[in-house]
């Protein structure tokens, strides 16, 4: 069902990055959620779509114009979702705080300083921050947890990723979640276990790292695979995305979660009930 009428939708929806690959997905979402209503749309002032109908590429017309000001983006919004990069989240969010928006955000890529800066924010809103939206990496999260318990010696650990050609951020913030997971299941620190390169005379792998490996092209959605690699066997963890559909239900997911919450960082565990 679409949600067409302002009264009919309880959740009013910004989207930012609106012309993305995520955005437009988004906003198809958004209006057959039945439940949610895009209430502004956002993106850069160089983006050809400013001033454009932000459902224009679904051929139909929203009555939401694709602004580039973020405030005017943002002024009819109760929740901002945002698949953009660091830096156009750090200035979305810091709008979203003067103005008492609550957000979702998907963007990968962030520093640890702007992770630590998301968390202050979050002290005066609500947000929902996770590399993947979708339910099934989320439970593949629960069973490397398990897994990597297990399977804590013997077992070398290496996290293989594949994404389209377009993505600009490497490893995917899917493999480093998931090397995080491991790594606290093993006690181990990510930041000084993880290999992120092989070349040249490298020695014998040390059996405490994490191997990371990346692969880009094509249009691949985004496929995960974590190998457990023993003596005489090998385990795959595998999960494999189709569709950006699933991102998109995940965030609305987020949306519903966050209705009528004030502040706190949360995440899809939070939203899921996987806690
Ligand atoms: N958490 C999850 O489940 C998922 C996360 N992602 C992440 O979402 C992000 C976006 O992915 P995707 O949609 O494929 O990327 P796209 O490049 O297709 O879309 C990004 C959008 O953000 C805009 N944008 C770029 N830079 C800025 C900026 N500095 N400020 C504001 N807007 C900006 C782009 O505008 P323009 O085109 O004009 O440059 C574009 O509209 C990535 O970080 C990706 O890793 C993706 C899928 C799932
Ligand atoms: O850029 C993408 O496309 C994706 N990015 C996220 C990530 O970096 O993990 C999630 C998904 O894999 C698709």
């Amino acid at each position: 069902m679409a949600s067409t009428s302002a009264g009919a939708a309880r959740h009013q929806v910004a989207v930012a990055g609106a012309t993305g690959r995520m955005g437009q997905m988004l906003i198809e979402a958004i209006r057959s959620s039945g439940d949610c209503q895009l209430a502004g749309a956002m993106d850069l002032a160089s983006s050809p779509a400013i001033g454009n109908d932000a459902a224009a590429f679904l051929g139909v017309a929203s009555g939401v114009p694709v602004v580039a000001d973020v405030r005017a983006g943002l002024a009819r919004a109760k929740v901002l979702i945002d698949f953009t990069r660091p830096e156009g989240t750090m200035t979305h969010l810091a709008a979203c705080r003067e103005l008492g928006v609550n957000a979702v955000i998907g963007t990968t890529g962030f520093s640890a300083d702007q992770k630590t800066q998301i968390a202050e924010i979050a002290r005066d809103i609500a947000i929902v921050m996770a590399p993947n939206m979708s339910v099934g990496v989320n439970v593949t999260l629960k069973l490397l947890d398990m897994a990597a318990r297990a399977l804590a010696t013997g077992y070398d650990i290496e996290i293989i990723e594949a994404h389209h050609r377009h993505k600009v951020d490497a490893p995917s913030g899917t493999a480093l979640k998931m090397g995080e997971v491991i790594a606290e299941a093993l006690g181990r620190d990510l930041k000084s276990c993880a290999v992120y390169a092989r070349e040249g005379v490298t020695g014998e792998r040390d059996p405490s790292t994490i191997g990371f490996s990346t692969i880009r092209g094509g249009d691949i959605v985004g496929d995960h695979t974590v190998l457990f690699a023993g003596t005489g066997e090998r385990i795959e963890i595998t999960h494999k995305s189709a569709s950006r559909a699933t991102y998109a239900q995940g965030s609305l997911r987020a949306v519903r979660f966050l209705a009528g919450k004030r502040s706190g960082l949360f995440d899809m565990f939070d939203v899921l009930g996987l806690n």
